[in-house]
């Protein structure tokens, strides 16, 4: 148990060291978390992190804690927070990256207080997947990844876990001005253009009577279609010439 304990200083240590950027990603069972985080990783970069695969890893791996995070899940139930926070610790560690989004947890408010007391980690913003429970059903039944809690009877237990223990995170963060809440129901495309937003510093964001993009250093001929920092096209057939410019806008 000693060894454990220091060897968990010694991670906690070298991740404050880091300072990371953590981005908390919430929202019901089936709301779209992982989906969005893999589009989000492939535009922006961070490193995902989902709590439940780590779990599931865990389970996979014959550690010692496996069965009792199998019970756990069969049954809808939040893991013991030490669990979750030395997996999520462990794996932001050999990331090697300092973005993470931080899928799944914190669940309920003894996950966020021990996260934020362990780690000294605050999260930059929490990203809220707001979805029906009747869409999110749907979801979950016909995801078809052979999850053993994607049945009816665990999935009526994880939306009632979702609302007592889940909802009051997002609500603690609210209050706190953190929430980024996205409509969750649209398709994944049209779901995935407000997640962008959020993501976009503001400077890059289209404006309502123009719109601003950064030019790289020294670069001081802009021909043809301009792109914001995520690759999408702003626009076609300009033609720019200046100099000792950083950004540019456009009204
Ligand atoms: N916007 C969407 N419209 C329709 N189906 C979606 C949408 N987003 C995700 N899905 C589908 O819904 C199912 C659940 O999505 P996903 O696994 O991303 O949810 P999740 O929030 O990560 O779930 P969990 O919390 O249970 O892990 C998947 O089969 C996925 O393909
Ligand atoms: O922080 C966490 C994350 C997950 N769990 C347990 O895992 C399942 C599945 O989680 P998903 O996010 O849907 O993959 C969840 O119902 C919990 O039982 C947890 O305990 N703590």
């Amino acid at each position: 148990m000693g060894t454990v304990d220091v060897a968990n200083k010694d991670v906690t240590a070298s991740l404050a060291d880091k300072k990371p950027k953590v981005v908390f990603v919430l929202g019901g069972p089936g709301s779209g978390k992982g989906t969005q985080c893999a589009n989000i990783v492939e535009h922006f970069h961070y490193t995902h992190l989902s709590a439940g695969d780590l779990l599931r890893a865990e389970i996979k791996s014959g550690s010692e804690n496996g069965t009792m995070i199998q019970n756990m899940i069969k049954e809808g139930k939040i893991v013991p927070s030490e669990v979750t926070i030395k997996l999520l610790q462990k794996a932001m560690l050999e990331s090697g990256n300092d973005k993470f989004l931080i899928d799944g947890f914190p669940r309920n408010e003894e996950n966020r207080a021990a996260f934020e007391a362990v780690t000294k980690i605050e999260p930059e913003f929490v990203l809220f997947f707001n979805c029906p429970e009747e869409e999110m059903e749907r979801r979950l039944l016909s995801r078809n990844q052979g999850r053993e809690d994607d049945n009816i009877e665990t999935i009526r237990k994880r939306f009632k876990v979702f609302l007592e223990s889940s909802l009051p995170v997002i609500e603690y963060y609210k209050a706190k001005g953190k929430v980024r809440e996205i409509d969750a129901a649209k398709p994944v495309g049209e779901v995935f253009e407000a997640v962008k937003v959020v993501f976009t510093p503001k400077d890059e964001k289209v404006k309502s009577h123009g719109f601003s993009f950064p030019l790289l250093e020294n670069e001081s001929h802009c021909l043809g279609g301009l792109r914001n920092s995520t690759g999408d096209k702003l626009a076609y057939s300009f033609e720019v010439v200046c100099h000792n410019l950083l950004h540019i806008t456009v009204f």
